[in-house]
């Protein structure tokens, strides 16, 4: 089935072909064009007469002739049985049956002559059946009702790569896309040797491995879709125009690409209660070169063109790709200890945010709970009236180039959070440099439920993708580098069939620069602000070092920050903030370490060693210091400068820093040596 319609595709174009050399017009130059595909069989007659017509004449009294001539008959007939076993049996049966008639006929004419007896009658009345049987085949051939057949009667294709006894079903035709059920024999085949075969019946097509795949019924371990795709339409590149739903929310779908069929290339992250789908974490996989940048700028042009959600992002590459959209980040952070200050963020954040959900009665996040909460149905009040909370947005937390920030931060860590994130109305978004289990462990790996997964190595296919699509026909090891952009996409929302198409993300011009940068302001004035809850839970961990997304109109005053004001004005009586976060005031100024008795203690030397009373103090200073520059997570490698102006060991430090742990100054962070600075509000 699968071959004949990659004939009927071949037929369609040649038929193209044919209407671009008759287009002059007129119903004869038409009628002529419909008629030319079936002349040959005519000729074929008319020459079986003129050869029996010249054979009498050459041959009539000859009797060896008459032997010659039977033989001959007997031969073409037996070659042309001989030479159909490739096509199918009704063909080669045809061929035969036609040879056969013709050669008797021509020795017939030859020894008696053509105008002996019932010859001539045999002439006109079989001659010209034989031929429309041969128009008939064509007609039933073209016609695409009659190529998707019940059953797989000739099955040459499945025969040539081992499935012979397998049955395919009336095919579902698509521009650019068949789709045909198939069944095995009972007992004898199971759905993995169809997933085996797929590169051969690729083979056998001429075809792409990608361009065809395999479906397996999940009720049953014998049947199953084969899905041909024969264009490659993705090879043109298409380009990214602008967000594609500019004000909507982060609930709906956002679109990164297309399918190769045409079908929008699209991705949910937060869950959806209808169809009971979980808020995802992605995996953004490729190697390099791969087009894993321009995915991103996909991924997070579209998140940033959403109202209800904010992003928080870390790029160890300075912001090299992103740095246009950079302005609508609610916090954007450049690797290092910023970045280890935004993972204690987000683990900060998901308990503040799962009991604001909570309490305001959303088993997960939805588009309302980002909206002021106005129904009394969601609200935290126990009088059971409207509480009139300010929303929480939807929270991405992005982490670039992550090998080393989630390696750091630990197995167990990375787990926890993912999963408790989930609940939390927060999705992570991680993108690998390299996609193999060097860069990352199992269980990280399993934590990520969707992927995004780019031509790679073909020895990290596994790590990529599940095993199910890789044997449905899915191999991102085959593009490299060579197809940057073509991608799998698997992730809840997405229809599982879909997971082994291959689609393509959408290219980034140097034009589409400008349309970043507007939508990033756009983003600034009409993004969430981050509210109340994440805020103060965030501010809690990381102090100054989240500002919060500047607003184009105050570069001073940030929409988070903002956020914390008003909310201080309202009166709720229900669940606001953190209760040991709620006395923070994010803009009152941190004790100044150089006012008072305190000489600086960064940059000078005193030269000598201070008693231990002074040293402690010193270090107290310098933990002020820290927190004042915004690094609020420090390790005794913090402190090389330090030690060696006053003369104090990095033992010595690691000491205090853990003393300073138990009186709550510090946390303790997953990473050994990397402690929490508690910002000094909060600890007081
Ligand atoms: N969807 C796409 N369609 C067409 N071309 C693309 C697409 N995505 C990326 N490209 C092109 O492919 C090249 C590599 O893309 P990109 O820099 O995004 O890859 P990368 O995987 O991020 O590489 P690296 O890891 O080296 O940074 C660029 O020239 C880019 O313009």
């Amino acid at each position: 089935m699968a071959e004949r319609d990659a004939q009927r595709q071949l037929a369609e174009l040649l038929e193209v072909q044919l209407q671009g050399g008759s287009d002059a017009g007129g119903v004869g130059k038409y009628l002529l064009h419909r008629a030319k595909p079936h002349v040959p069989p005519w000729l074929g007659w008319a020459g079986t007469g003129l050869v029996g017509a010249l054979g009498h004449w050459q041959w009539g009294e000859s009797a060896a002739a008459g032997v010659g001539l039977t033989l001959a008959s007997v031969a073409l007939t037996g070659a042309t049985w001989l030479m159909g076993k490739s096509t199918s049996q009704q063909r080669r049966l045809h061929s035969a049956v036609t040879v056969a008639a013709g050669s008797a006929w021509v020795t017939a004419a030859c020894l008696a002559g053509p105008m002996t007896g019932p010859v001539d009658d045999l002439y006109l009345m079989a001659g010209p059946v034989m031929a429309l049987s041969w128009n008939v085949r064509m007609v039933l051939r073209h016609n695409p009702e009659g190529s998707a057949g019940n059953s797989n009667p000739d099955g040459s294709l499945l025969e040539k790569v081992g499935l012979a006894r397998a049955q395919i079903g009336e095919a579902k035709v698509e521009p650019n896309r068949v789709t045909a059920p198939v069944a095995l024999e009972a007992g004898e085949q199971t759905n993995d040797d169809v997933t085996k075969a797929l590169a051969r019946i690729a083979s056998a097509l001429d075809l792409p491995t990608s361009a065809v795949r395999y479906h397996a019924d999940p009720g049953s371990a014998r049947r199953g879709d084969l899905v041909i795709v024969p264009e490659d339409q993705l090879a043109t590149v298409a380009d990214w125009e602008g967000p594609s739903n500019l004000g909507g929310s982060i609930a709906e779908p956002l679109v990164i690409g297309r399918y190769d069929d045409g079908a929008p290339l699209q991705v949910w992250l937060p869950g959806d209660p209808e169809t009971k789908r979980n808020s995802t974490h992605l995996l953004i996989a490729g190697g390099t070169g791969s087009g894993k940048g321009e995915t991103a700028l996909n991924l997070l042009s579209e998140i940033l063109s959403r109202r209800d959600v904010i992003v928080w992002f870390s790029d160890p590459k300075a912001f090299q790709d992103f740095a246009p959209l950079r302005p609508g980040l609610d916090w954007s952070a450049e690797g290092g200890t910023d970045t280890e200050v935004m993972v204690e963020s987000v683990k900060a954040v998901i308990p503040a945010r799962t009991r604001w959900l909570g309490a305001h009665g959303y088993r997960q996040w939805v588009p309302a709970a980002a909206e002021q909460q106005n129904d009394p149905a969601h609200s935290c009040r126990s009088d059971g009236r409207a509480c009139g909370c300010e929303g929480m947005p939807f929270l991405v937390s992005w982490f670039e180039e992550a090998a080393n920030t989630l390696r750091n931060l630990g197995d167990d860590a990375f787990t926890g959070i993912a999963q408790e994130a989930r609940s939390a109305g927060i999705s992570l978004v991680v993108s690998l440099q390299r996609p193999s289990y060097d860069q990352m462990s199992t269980s990280t790996r399993a934590s990520l439920p969707s992927v995004i997964a780019l031509g790679c190595d073909p020895r990290d296919e596994g790590f990529s993708l599940p095993e199910a699509v890789l044997d449905a026909g899915a191999h991102p090891g085959a593009w490299g580098n060579r197809r940057p952009g073509y991608c799998y996409l698997v992730s809840p929302g997405v229809a599982e069939d879909r997971y082994p198409s291959p689609g393509r993300t959408l290219a980034f011009p140097a034009r589409a620069v400008k349309t970043m940068e507007q939508l990033a302001a756009w983003a600034q004035r009409n993004g969430a602000p981050a509210g109340p809850v994440t805020a103060g839970a965030v501010s809690g961990v990381a102090g100054r070092a989240y500002t919060g997304r500047t607003a184009p109109d105050s570069a001073e005053q940030t929409t988070a920050l903002r956020a914390i004001e008003e909310e201080d004005d309202m009166n709720h009586g229900g669940l606001l903030l953190d209760p040991e976060d709620a006395h923070i005031d994010p803009e009152a100024e941190l004790p100044d370490p150089q006012e008072g008795d305190d000489a600086p203690i960064f940059g000078q030397n005193t030269g000598r060693k201070p008693s231990p009373e002074e040293a402690r103090r010193l270090f107290a200073d310098a933990l002020v210091e820290f927190e004042a520059a915004g690094q609020m997570v420090v390790g005794p490698k913090d402190f090389m400068d330090w030690c060696d102006r006053h003369h104090l060991s990095r033992p010595w430090v690691s000491e205090r820093l853990k003393e300073a742990a138990m009186d709550g100054r510090l946390e303790a962070t997953n990473t050994t040596g990397r402690w929490r600075i508690v910002p000094l509000l909060a600890a007081a």
